[in-house]
């Protein structure tokens, strides 16, 4: 499991009533669980526990396992290298202060703070060697490492390296890059690691690459259920880039909606405003020259942009728009675009998508209109690409492909209403991700509860009510991806939280509008959860 999802996962586990605080426990429960284990296996006489903690969440692994190793007569010593004031993670803290508030201290525990490199040097173990009576547990870092190792840090690692004491890495061995098992400069060097709920990607690749620098590997269970990694939540947000401070306008996302003819200029305007609002910097709308004016006198924060040729009876896109709507592209360095939304389903205008899609090689979203005027063919080997579509529309845009489906797609009816048969479920996914395999992007099948899915792997979001079947939220829904996909998200992750965050403010529209929200509303709420990242 990527490091990114395991920090998502934990995040989502707070949506199903499960706090991170109880993971800790159950982490630094299993983890006091097999140091027992280990030392009775390996000595014959009891031995101390050292553990060296950082500033994050595996300090507090740390915290709760020294709390649980002393109840089973264990004498446990803490080498903190972080002071307790800048402890980071707000459940170490917690853990560290539980500790600290058992004065008078009955148990056999000492917390020692170093302050600085040479207070290392002088640890009275370690000037002693005696290191060989202790097991050290390594609680220094965790999933979230980042750039060069502090000084204290790589000095601490260095004196447990050279120790002769049996060494335990907390869930990835300090030094080591939880993502890609590299080591820049030095990590601890185990006898094991124990890690939970999944093993994380780098220590299983360093792992299989060369077993000593991880040492045996112990995967525990600490209760998450596979839900939290189903269900797109809140930690979902944690994916985006924090933003630069220097950085300046268009770094953010630079995005162009292709859609609107003469009857729809709402859906682009719409796409465009909930693309601003979830974080693009500057959203571009081609459309029509008929339509742009009803665009522009919406909005003054989209820059919409009147094709030419579609003049006189041409009230809708077409070929002779391509030129224009290419140079649009180039010019303004656009890193994602939408087609679709209100274009109609003009021949015309279908050719004109078609090679479109086909000339381009940014990411895009093909919603509404487009997933009838586009040949999925022409998409096959895009990865960084989501379709949209409801179940009907699904199955109109796989048409091709259907063939050996087609009882199977035409029961498919309720699959977003989840029955409670999970067996059931399965079968209509089975049956989903064989069609829809045939593209190397990501589906998003919009209903009560939204799936997105590629042919591997599958997401549910369960924001959003019933409100939202006024017109225009898909619209909404199809400018967040595109946003989304604008400031670097790939399109599974762009898909997932696309979802998330178009039901959720569909939820909050629904608190301040009551049932008769519009879509043009959820853009008013979206600035407020992009605000909201752990
Ligand atoms: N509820 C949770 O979030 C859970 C977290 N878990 C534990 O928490 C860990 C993740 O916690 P965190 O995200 O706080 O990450 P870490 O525990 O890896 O600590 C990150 C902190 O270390 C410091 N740091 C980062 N890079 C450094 C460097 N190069 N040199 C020196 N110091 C550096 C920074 O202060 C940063 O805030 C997991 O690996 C796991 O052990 C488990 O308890 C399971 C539940
Ligand atoms: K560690």
């Amino acid at each position: 499991m990527d490091p990114i999802d395991m920090m998502v996962t934990d995040i989502n586990c707070e949506d199903l009533g499960l706090s991170r605080l109880c993971l800790m426990e159950n982490a630094g429960k299993c983890l006091s669980d097999e140091i027992a284990t280990i030392s009775t296996f390996t000595f014959s006489k009891p031995v101390k526990i050292a553990i060296f903690t950082g500033s994050g969440g595996n300090a507090g692994d740390g915290f709760v396992a020294a709390r649980h190793l002393l109840n089973r007569g264990f004498e446990v010593e803490i080498f903190m290298l972080t002071s307790p004031k800048d402890i980071k993670s707000i459940d170490a803290q917690i853990n560290f202060e539980i500790l600290e508030n058992m004065v008078p201290c009955i148990s056999r525990l000492k917390i020692i703070e170093l302050n600085d490199s040479s207070d290392i040097d002088n640890i009275e173990l370690v000037k002693s060697d005696s290191f060989s009576e202790y097991i050290i547990v390594d609680g220094i870092l965790g999933t979230g490492i980042k750039g060069d190792l502090r000084k204290k840090v790589k000095k601490s690692i260095e004196v447990i390296n050279n120790s002769n004491a049996l060494k335990i890495s907390i869930d990835v061995p300090s030094g080591m890059n939880p993502l890609t098992g590299k080591i820049n400069d030095i990590a601890v060097k185990p006898e094991y690691t124990i890690t939970f709920h999944k093993v994380k990607t780098g220590v299983k690749k360093a792992s299989l690459n060369n077993e000593s620098s991880v040492g045996g590997l112990v995967i525990c269970d600490i209760g998450i259920p596979i839900e939290a990694e189903i269900f797109v939540g809140n930690g979902d947000l944690i994916r985006l880039k924090n933003r630069d401070d220097v950085s300046h306008k268009g770094n953010n996302g630079r995005i162009l909606i292709v859609g609107g003819n003469k009857d729809y200029h709402g859906a682009p305007t719409i796409a465009g405003l909930s693309a601003m609002s979830s974080g693009a910097d500057l959203v571009y709308i081609a459309t029509p020259e008929s339509t742009s004016l009803a665009i522009k006198q919406k909005s003054p924060d989209l820059i919409v942009k009147g094709l030419n040729n579609c003049n006189g009876s041409k009230n809708y896109l077409n070929l002779d728009n391509l030129d224009e709507i290419m140079t649009i592209i180039d010019k303004n360095n656009i890193d994602a675009i939408l087609i679709g939304p209100g274009s109609g389903l003009n021949e015309e205008t279908g050719k004109l998508f078609n090679i479109l899609v086909k000339k381009i090689d940014i990411p895009i979203v093909l919603d509404a209109d487009a997933l009838k005027l586009v040949n999925p063919l022409l998409i096959k080997d895009k990865d960084n690409l989501i379709v949209t579509p409801h179940l009907k529309e699904l199955k109109i845009f796989f048409n091709d492909y259907v063939d050996d489906y087609i009882d199977d797609l035409n029961n498919l009816s309720n699959i977003s209403n989840f029955d409670k048969d999970f067996d059931k479920f399965n079968e209509k996914l089975s049956v989903l991700q064989s069609i829809t395999r045939n593209i190397n992007g990501t589906v998003v099948l919009k209903g009560k509860y939204d799936l997105i899915f590629n042919g591997i792997n599958f997401r549910v979001n369960r924001t959003g009510n019933s409100g939202m079947t006024v017109g225009g939220t898909g619209d909404s829904l199809a400018g967040i991806a595109t946003s989304l996909l604008s400031q670097g998200l790939n399109s599974y992750d762009a898909g997932a939280l696309a979802t998330y965050l178009n039901g959720k403010a569909g939820d909050f529209a629904k608190e301040q509008y009551g049932n008769g929200f519009l879509a043009s509303h959820l853009s008013e709420f979206l600035g407020i959860l992009m605000e909201n990242i752990y």
